[in-house]
């Protein structure tokens, strides 16, 4: 199919990425947060130099939405490369504790440098940084244990800036830092429009749903969802399949039925990528 490229707007990138290094500035520690589907296409690749010096803690959002299998591969792959990541479902609490300690942590050791200095001690400052829509507020929100950031399902809703103790050593910025994407890599640009990651970009839904359906076709779970057989057909071809089988041939309104299920995890528990191959 020859859609145009699945891109953003370059303004929102130069201020994004201002916004987000003024908040970079004042925190100790970040917590990263991916989407567990799609670990890599949710990396962005300056967040490393961005960080710099400052601690990181690795947070893979919604667990809930991959296998088991894939969150143990995941960890194995992490950590053969010296990377710990925690797993969380930010919208039920699961794995939260984790993340608290994490940041405690990083807390302790900062406050050893410091006293090595002859400096008093301090809570550590910690802010949630991450692409649209990954669960930075939601995240944020049960890290404070009560709804004081907005939370949507919408991407892009988040605000400026505030200190919230989640303890007497941690300290979080209240607004999440959201990561710019120039979205380069189509590759990586369309898992994060199936996942809904992508901000504001515009994007084809046929095309993108075309690409999900291709990516999701060694697991049965098209079939078990709309009782058509995939076979040898083509994404493109079981989508227009599809449209004609149960949504009176409109293409456009069964491809977003096919994301909007995907999303909401009615296909089930499904990760869009797997450790690569060394
Ligand atoms: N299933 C599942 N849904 C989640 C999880 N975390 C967040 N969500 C949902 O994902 C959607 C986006 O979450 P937000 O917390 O608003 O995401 P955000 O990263 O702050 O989004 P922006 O403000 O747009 O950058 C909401 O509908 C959440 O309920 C999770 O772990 N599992």
């Amino acid at each position: 199919m020859s859609s145009p490229p699945i891109q953003w707007y370059p303004g929102h990138i130069a201020k994004a990425e201002k916004a987000l290094l003024e908040q970079l500035k004042r925190v100790d520690v970040v917590l990263e947060v991916r989407d567990a589907r799609i670990p890599l296409s949710t990396h962005h690749p300056q967040v490393d130099q961005w960080i710099g010096e400052k601690g990181r803690i690795l947070v893979m959002n919604r667990m809930d939405m991959i296998p088991p299998k894939a969150k143990e591969q995941w960890t194995e792959w992490f950590r053969d490369r010296g990377e710990e990541p925690l797993f969380t479902d930010a919208q039920h609490g699961k794995g939260i504790e984790a993340i608290s300690k994490a940041a405690q942590a990083a807390g302790v050791k900062m406050n050893q440098r410091r006293l090595d200095r002859g400096m008093l001690t301090r809570p550590v400052r910690a802010v949630v940084i991450g692409f649209p829509n990954v669960g930075k507020s939601a995240l944020i929100n049960r890290l404070l244990k009560k709804r004081v950031v907005e939370s949507a399902r919408r991407a892009g809703v988040t605000r400026q800036l505030r200190w919230v103790r989640i303890s007497d050593q941690i300290e979080l910025l209240d607004a999440p830092g959201v990561l710019p994407n120039k979205l380069t890599n189509q590759e990586a640009a369309i898992k994060l429009a199936i996942c809904d990651d992508i901000g504001e970009a515009a994007y084809d839904n046929q095309r993108v749903a075309s690409e999900l359906i291709e990516l999701i076709r060694s697991s049965s779970a098209l079939e078990t969802r709309y009782g058509l057989e995939l076979g040898d057909l083509t994404g493109e071809s079981y989508l227009k399949a599809l449209a004609e089988a149960n949504y009176k041939n409109d293409a456009e309104r069964t491809a977003r039925q096919i994301l909007t299920d995907f999303r909401k995890g009615n296909l089930g528990a499904i990760a869009l990528e797997m450790p690569p191959e060394d």
